[in-house]
């Protein structure tokens, strides 16, 4: 645990509101009791439970949303949640939240993706870059730390997120401002939301405007078995998918022979009961195909996990030994939504991780 704690991580797939600190979450939670706001009486059960089932995380979800949709806390959570994946050596973070609405406190999509940004910005403890630069901006990890330096690093990146419960209107609002945020760092478009309910071509006028305006586009594809939804999202080329899990046979030669980078979230899937033992998990095959793969936590808070223990429980599960896990998370740089200079960047700073690895064969071994 501890070496794949030190490892630098790449991470991909991890939604905003569902990285949130239990701690965060409690003390949100008794804030609303004491006042009287909510009963939680309905959802204790959910909210005690280990293995929740999709229909009941998207319920746990509601409730979060309630506790977190408002302009401090959005910033606060913003903050806490790099900070927590900085902690771990996750050296480059693409972090995704849905835009959302809240009368009450007088929130629009706009004001909480500058809400997201705000908390970007407050981050004093850890090295943050999340403007995209022009490619003769300084990197990151280029430049020698000045001695003594002791802050971690982090390259993070945002996408924001449709939700499947969304109207087209409201998808293509979501595109229009990620366009106009692109200066600010974000850098793409996810297409999420509970697996079960809506109709993903409601959203496809949305994704293939951002995707003729430069946007790089994720979609989560069979979360839920859905042949016809699977195979038209992997005609649609999107630059990577989440999950895959109920993919048929004639799924995987497509997906296969497309080369689609596959976002894979162990615990996620296992906890859901997407996949019903993780000796059966599709990780074991693409893996073993030299598929383009990327390990991720999805929701680390909801799921009580980190990208740390995504990497031991792969190890663990798949029998990988460090070097593997090494080349997995280096790999992963391969398939960020980030220019080649910031690729670049990454790639140097694995080569002189490694070297530091020392005599590279006994450490990653
Ligand atoms: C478990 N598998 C999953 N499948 C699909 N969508 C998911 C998800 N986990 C999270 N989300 C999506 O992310 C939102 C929470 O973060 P944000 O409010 O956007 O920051 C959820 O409401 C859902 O829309
Ligand atoms: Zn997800």
């Amino acid at each position: 645990m501890e070496w794949c704690l030190s490892m630098p991580k790449v991470e991909l797939h991890a939604h905003l509101n569902g990285s949130i600190r239990d701690s965060t979450l409690l003390e949100l939670t008794e804030g609303l009791i004491r006042k009287g706001v909510m009963d939680i009486s309905e959802l204790e059960h959910i909210i005690r439970k280990y293995n929740r089932s999709v229909a009941e995380v998207f319920k746990l979800f509601d409730l979060i949303h309630i506790l977190t949709t408002d302009h401090t806390t959005v910033t606060r959570i913003t903050k806490e949640v790099i900070e927590d994946f900085a902690t771990e050596n996750v050296v480059y973070l693409e972090l995704r939240t849905t835009p959302k609405r809240n009368d009450s406190v007088g929130m629009t999509k706009r004001s909480y993706v500058e809400a997201v940004l705000k908390g970007l910005r407050s981050i004093t403890s850890v090295e943050v870059d999340f403007i995209p630069h022009c490619e003769d901006s300084k990197s990151l990890f280029s430049s020698l730390p000045p001695i003594g330096h002791v802050r971690k690093r982090i390259y993070v990146r945002l996408l924001l997120s449709i939700d499947r419960r969304e109207t087209a209107e409201a998808a293509m609002e979501t595109v229009k401002l990620a366009l106009e945020m692109r200066p600010f760092g974000v850098v793409g478009i996810d297409l999420s939301g509970n697996p079960s309910i809506g109709d993903w071509t409601t959203y496809l006028p949305a994704l293939k405007f951002a995707r003729e305006q430069g946007l790089y586009v994720t979609l989560h594809c069979g979360e839920v078995p859905n042949s016809e939804e699977i195979k038209n999202m992997l005609d649609f080329r999107p630059q990577r998918i989440g999950h895959a899990c109920h993919l048929e046979d004639e799924h995987w030669r497509q997906l296969k022979s497309s080369k689609i980078p596959v976002e894979i979230c162990l615990t996620s899937n296992i906890r859901t009961l997407t996949i019903r033992s993780i000796h059966v998990h599709h990780f074991g095959d693409l893996y073993k195909a030299k598929h383009p793969l990327v390990l991720c936590t999805d929701d680390s808070g909801v799921f009580s996990t980190s990208l740390t223990e995504e990497y031991k429980y792969a190890a663990d599960s798949f029998g990988l030994g460090r070097r593997e896990m090494f080349e997995l998370s280096r790999n992963g740089i391969e398939h960020i939504f980030a220019n080649s200079q910031v690729k670049e960047d990454l790639r140097n700073f694995f080569n002189s991780v490694a070297k530091k690895y020392g005599s590279v064969t006994k450490a990653l071994s």
